[in-house]
C-alpha cells in the first residue's frame, strides 16, 4: 500500500492538530524507520513547541491519567468512604441519566426506533463485554455473556470492535459468527463486500477465516508493523523499572498499562513514554482506561471501522438500517459520533459515572449490557 500517493488509503493526520487530547508526539527528528520513503502528506512539523506549551500538555495528560477509569464496583455505600459522597455521586449519576437514559428502561423507545429496520450491532470488548480487571490477560468473558452475544449475532449482523489485537479479542470471545475489528479498527476481518462501494476501501485482501469462509481483511496500517514492533521494544525497556507498569502488544498499536502503578509514578510513566515517542513522529498517543495507547498517525479509528463494516455488509446506503454501538471508552466516542451524524443510529455508553459522550443511551456495566442484549434478542424473536 502506497500511503504517499493512494487516495484510497486513510490519509495521515497531522499529529499536532488531530488529537482531542494533548499530543505527546513531538516532531524532533525526521523518522528514519518509517517504511514509505516520501510520506509528505501532512508531515509533522519540524520545530519543537516552546517548553511552556509542552509543560501544559504534560500537566493535561497527568490530570487525565489520575482521573482515568471510574471505580469498577457498582456505586455503593460500601465502596465510598462516606454516605455523603456516595449520595452526591448517585445524585449526579441520576441527573446525568436525564441526558443519557438507560437503554434498559428506555427499551420501548429503542424498539420504536428499530421497528421495521434492520439492526446492526457493534460491541466494544473491554469494559463492555468483560469487566475491567487488573491484569488484561484475565479479562475473560463469561459463558452467559458469550451466549447472549451468540444469540444476538444469530439475529443481527454483529461485530466486535476492540483496541486489542484481533487475534486476542477472538481468543476471548471465541464466536465465529461475528465480525472482528482489532487494534482500534486497524485490523478488520469482515464479510466480502456486498454493495458497490463509494471507493473508500479498495485495499482489502480476500482471505479465508478459520472455518474456510471467504472474508475480507483490511489493515490500513500494515506498513507500520515494523515501527510498532520497534517502539514496543523501546517502551518495554524504558518502563521496565516502574513497578506495576505493563506493556501489551496489540499488533497495530501498543498499550502501556498503568492500572497497577502507584499514582505518584504516573508522571514517570508519561514522561518515559513521551521521551520514547519523540523519535517516532508518525506515532501518536491516546488515552484509555488507565492505559496509554500508541498508534500510527493515520486517519482511522473505531468510527471509520463501523462505516467500513456497514459498507461491507451492504448496509451503508439504506434508510432502513439502524446501527447500534455499545462501548465504554474514549475510543468508542469516534463510533458514537459517526452514528449520531444524520441520526444514522446511536451509541450506548457503558459507564457507572457521569461522562460527556456522543452516545444517546447508557448502561451501567457489562451485567447491564448482557441484560440489554438478551432483551434485544427476545424483542426480535417476539416481533418476527
Ligand atoms: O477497545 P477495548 O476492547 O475496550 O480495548 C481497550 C483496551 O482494553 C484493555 O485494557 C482495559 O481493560 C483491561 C482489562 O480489564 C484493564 O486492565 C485496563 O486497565 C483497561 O485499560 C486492553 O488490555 C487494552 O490493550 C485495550 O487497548
Amino acid at each position: 500500500m502506497d500511503l504517499k500517493t493512494s487516495h484510497n488509503s486513510p490519509l495521515f493526520v497531522d499529529p499536532l492538530t488531530s488529537l482531542a487530547l494533548p499530543s505527546a508526539v513531538m516532531p524532533y527528528t525526521t523518522p528514519t524507520s518509517f517504511p514509505s520513503s516520501g510520506l509528505y502528506l501532512n508531515t509533522p512539523k519540524k520545530k519543537p513547541l516552546p517548553s511552556k506549551i509542552e509543560e501544559v500538555r504534560a500537566a493535561g495528560w497527568l490530570d487525565l491519567m489520575l482521573a482515568s477509569s471510574p471505580p469498577r464496583k457498582r456505586l455503593s455505600k460500601d465502596f465510598f468512604p462516606s454516605d455523603v459522597q456516595s449520595d452526591d455521586l448517585d445524585l449526579r449519576y441520576r441527573n446525568w441519566m436525564v441526558n443519557y437514559p438507560s437503554a434498559l428502561t428506555s427499551f420501548e423507545s429503542i424498539t420504536e426506533l428499530a421497528n421495521g429496520k434492520r439492526l446492526a450491532l457493534f460491541l466494544d470488548y473491554d469494559g463492555t463485554l468483560s469487566p475491567i480487571v487488573d491484569n488484561p490477560a484475565n479479562a475473560v468473558m463469561s459463558d452467559e455473556m458469550r451466549a447472549a452475544v451468540r444469540h444476538v449475532a444469530s439475529l443481527f449482523p454483529t461485530a466486535i470492535i476492540s483496541g486489542r489485537s484481533r487475534d486476542k479479542v477472538f481468543d476471548f470471545v471465541k464466536l465465529t459468527e461475528l465480525y472482528y475489528a482489532g487494534s482500534h479498527g486497524m485490523d478488520i476481518m469482515g464479510p466480502v463486500r456486498k454493495s458497490e462501494s463509494s471507493g473508500h476501501h479498495v485495499e482489502c485482501v480476500t482471505s479465508t477465516d478459520s472455518e474456510g469462509k471467504e472474508v475480507n481483511l483490511f489493515q490500513p496500517a500494515s506498513e507500520f508493523l515494523p515501527m510498532i514492533a520497534e517502539v514496543f521494544e523501546n517502551l518495554s525497556e524504558s518502563i521496565k523499572d516502574i513497578e506495576g507498569a505493563r506493556m501489551e502488544d496489540n499488533k497495530f498499536c501498543v498499550s502501556v498499562h498503568y492500572r497497577n502503578v502507584a499514582p505518584h509514578d504516573y508522571e514517570k510513566v508519561h514522561q518515559r513514554v513521551t521521551a520514547v515517542l519523540k523519535d517516532y513522529p508518525f506515532l501518536r498517543l491516546t488515552h484509555g482506561r488507565k492505559v496509554l495507547e500508541v498508534r500510527p498517525v493515520i486517519d482511522w479509528n473505531k468510527g471509520k471501522a463501523v462505516e467500513f463494516l456497514l459498507e461491507s455488509l451492504g448496509l451503508s446506503e439504506s434508510e432502513d438500517v439502524l446501527p447500534i454501538y455499545v462501548g465504554d471508552d474514549k475510543t468508542d466516542e469516534d463510533a458514537f459520533k459517526v452514528l449520531k451524524a444524520n441520526n444514522r443510529g446511536f451509541g450506548i455508553l457503558v459507564s457507572s459515572v457521569p461522562k460527556d459522550s456522543d452516545a444517546s443511551y447508557s448502561l451501567r456495566d457489562p451485567a447491564e449490557v448482557m441484560e440489554f442484549l438478551r432483551t434485544l434478542a427476545a424483542w426480535k424473536e417476539e416481533s418476527s
